[in-house]
């Protein structure tokens, strides 16, 4: 089983290695090309995978066809390598945001297995949360297998297809908001004389050890926050400071920007 992606950017970067890392493929049957020769060449040297000279030839050499460009240029790509598509027995997996199975059968056709996915960065690190949604066509071991490529990189779940976009802000892109977080808390060790460092380095295990401990203890956050609260301590006044300060509203005013929807008026 060979898998190849058009588009070898970051987020294909991130799936490869995380791929890579858990053994799923042997490096030789993982078949890259995108746009920017310097980029994948030298990438597929020093990993070992297989460099295809087009779009079409990554298609021609694999069984999961992975799209991995822009939304703006997967209309052109699918256009280019609808032919190859249907040379054989392939599933094409789109991780393209805002692109609908809809979109991608219109083009490649009705007929055609299809998986949608939104992952998100943390698969490098097999610790990715992947949304997925898939047509009648791609059923049984198919489905299986194509599922299972995320699967080895962290968590999937099912999501109707109109609930994509609001996946995509709280899984797709708030890696970033929560490195946002980590580098506010590092920057006030900081400012009370850690190196940045170290500083980074104790923000980002508490909130490793968070998420954890949210995951592994099934409380709620605000159980978890109380736990924490000591009586008269210290935590409660910082607490109270961030929420006067606006950080939950921060927080839903982001995601409302990265869905692309504005805020109900309720004047
Ligand atoms: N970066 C992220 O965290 C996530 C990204 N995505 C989706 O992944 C896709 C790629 O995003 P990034 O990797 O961040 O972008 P990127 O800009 O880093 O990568 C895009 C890649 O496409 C290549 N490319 C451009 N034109 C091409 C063409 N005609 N044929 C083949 N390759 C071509 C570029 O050389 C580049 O390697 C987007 O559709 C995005 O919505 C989805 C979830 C998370
Ligand atoms: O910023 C973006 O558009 C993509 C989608 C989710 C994460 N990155």
């Amino acid at each position: 089983m060979k898998i190849g992606f058009i588009g070898v950017g970051a987020m294909a970067k991130a799936i490869i290695q995380g791929l890579l890392n858990a053994k799923t493929f042997m490096p030789a049957d993982i078949v890259i090309h995108s746009a920017h020769t310097e980029n994948y060449e030298p990438y597929a040297k020093a990993n070992g995978l297989t460099a295809a000279k087009s779009n079409r030839e990554v298609t021609e050499l694999s069984d999961l066809v992975v799209v991995a460009v822009v939304p703006e240029l997967t209309r052109d790509v699918l256009r280019e390598v609808t032919e190859e598509l249907h040379d054989g027995k392939k599933i094409l997996i789109s991780i393209v945001a805002g692109i609908t199975l809809d979109d991608m059968e219109s083009i490649v056709g009705y007929d055609f297995p299809i998986l949608r996915t939104l992952p998100n960065i943390n698969v490098e690190v097999g610790s990715g949360m992947t949304a997925i949604a898939y047509n009648d066509n791609l059923k049984g071991d198919d489905l299986i297998r194509s599922i299972g490529v995320f699967n080895a990189l962290g968590e999937t779940t099912k999501v109707p297809e109109d609930q994509f976009d609001v996946f995509s802000a709280l899984a797709g892109s708030s890696p970033a908001f929560i490195d946002l977080f980590i580098d506010s808390m590092s920057r006030a060790g900081v400012k009370y004389g850690f190196n940045k460092e170290q500083a980074t380095r104790i923000a980002a295990m508490a909130t490793l050890g968070s998420a954890k401990m949210m995951l592994m203890s099934h409380k709620i956050p605000f159980d978890l926050i109380d736990q924490v609260s000591s009586p008269g301590g210290r935590t409660v006044k910082g607490i109270l400071a961030m929420q006067e300060y606006g950080l939950p509203t921060a927080v839903v005013k982001g995601i409302d920007a990265t869905v692309g929807t504005e805020p109900e008026d309720k004047d």
